[in-house]
């Protein structure tokens, strides 16, 4: 007996789980795209067994169904199942990044046989479309389930073990305790990072220095801010009463700095910075949480032409996917540093193998 898999929105998310479960033992997986463009695109991409553009074939006899849509359609996704013939005892889940609208929604259109339980994986990246999605993505992130007291023991637990498949732990979780929780560390930075760089963006209309010295760090921290409009507009809508909240508290908090510097207070600011560095000392060591990390590691580059074509070449050679490289020092007399950076920890360290076994001195 096979177990059916239909995903819905089969992008970075839905392509990323399609991967984790396609070809493992009794398991089809079936995509559903909404137009044929994005049919053609996960075809080439190879990530499900079928793609269709029916959601009734989609749907037809799944034990599964994965909405992985932009998180403004997913009540219109859970609208269109309930007038669908679904198999009885069927899962449907969401990997939306909120989970209260979704999960209430649900209650209320729920019918007898079929079980809604919300779910969030908290791993992805910047990037989004199917052409980004990988087997990796989920592999020691978190994975949030927010089932309703009245989903069955049974249902959750033939979800979570599916989801083994992803690598990602586990963790249940209350909908409207999540959406304050990743407000806050998620959403809530998402906008910081956006509105910073709209800050340098409207002083480099009047001075391009601007974007030429915000290499490096400035670009590292607000790499956010490239993710997909649509997907991002979606969630602060979907989120946007916690927002205003955790907003004001951020209001609040730069008043502070404001206070602190007018009024020239040099003991307050470092106490803040201690509270801070304090607390950010006792964050869990993990390397993947809601927002995702990239695995660094830097070597020294002696002042020679084309060293650093040499190095990625080298990879690239390996199929060892580099994410990033940057100069940290590079001046005539003192020999460059270069930090090479990874999505994956085992291409990070399968980079460094490589690199120390061509003599080169690497740092972690
Ligand atoms: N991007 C990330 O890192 C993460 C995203 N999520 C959530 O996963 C869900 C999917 O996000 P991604 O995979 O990043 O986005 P994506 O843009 O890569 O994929 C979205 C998919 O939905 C499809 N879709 C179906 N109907 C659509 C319509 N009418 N308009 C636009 N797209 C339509 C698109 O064709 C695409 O395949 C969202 O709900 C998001 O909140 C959750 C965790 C991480
Ligand atoms: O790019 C990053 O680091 C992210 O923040 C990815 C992400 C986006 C949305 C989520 O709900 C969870 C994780």
């Amino acid at each position: 007996m096979t177990t059916k898999i239909a995903i819905f929105g089969v992008g970075l998310i839905g392509g990323s789980l399609a991967l984790c479960l396609k070809g493992k033992p009794g398991i089809t997986v079936v995509g559903h795209a909404h137009r044929p463009e994005s049919l053609k695109r996960i075809e080439e991409r190879g990530v499900v067994d079928a793609v269709t553009l029916s959601m009734e074939e989609a749907a037809a006899d799944a034990d599964f169904i994965f909405l992985c849509v932009p998180v403004g359609l997913l009540e219109d996704y859970l609208q269109k199942l309930t007038e669908l013939p679904l198999k009885p005892g069927c899962i449907v889940t969401d990997v939306g990044s909120t989970k209260a609208a979704v999960t209430a929604c649900a209650a209320r259109i729920s019918r007898p046989g079929v079980h809604f339980i919300g779910g969030h994986p908290m791993a992805g990246s910047e990037r989004s479309g199917v052409e980004a999605a990988s087997t990796l993505l989920f592999e020691n992130a978190f994975y949030v389930l927010t089932p309703s007291p009245d989903v069955p023991e049974a249902a959750y637990h033939r979800l979570e073990q599916l989801l083994t498949h992803t690598k990602a732990q586990i963790v249940r979780v209350d909908p409207v305790m999540h959406d304050e929780i990743v407000g806050a560390i998620s959403h809530l930075p998402h906008i910081i990072a956006v509105a910073l760089v709209n800050q340098v963006r409207d002083y480099n209309d009047g001075n391009g220095l601007y974007r030429m010295l915000a290499a490096g760090g400035f670009r590292d921290i607000t790499r956010i801010a490239s993710s997909d409009p649509v997907i991002w507009r979606d969630i602060l809508l979907s989120n946007r009463e916690v927002l205003l909240g955790l907003l004001k508290d951020w209001n609040r908090e730069i008043e502070g700095f404001i206070s602190l510097l007018e009024a020239q207070n040099g003991e307050g600011i470092e106490v803040s910075f201690q509270k801070a560095n304090q607390f950010r000392s006792e964050l869990p060591e993990r390397r993947k949480g809601a927002i995702t990390s990239l695995f660094d590691i830097y070597i020294d580059v002696p002042d020679t032409p084309g060293i650093i074509g040499q190095i990625a070449t080298e990879l690239g050679l390996r199929h060892i996917n580099l994410s990033n490289m940057q100069i940290i020092e590079s001046r005539e007399d003192v020999p460059g540093v270069l930090r090479l950076s990874f999505r994956q920890e085992g291409e990070m360290e399968r980079a460094r193998a490589h690199l120390q076994s061509l003599g080169h001195t690497v740092y972690v």
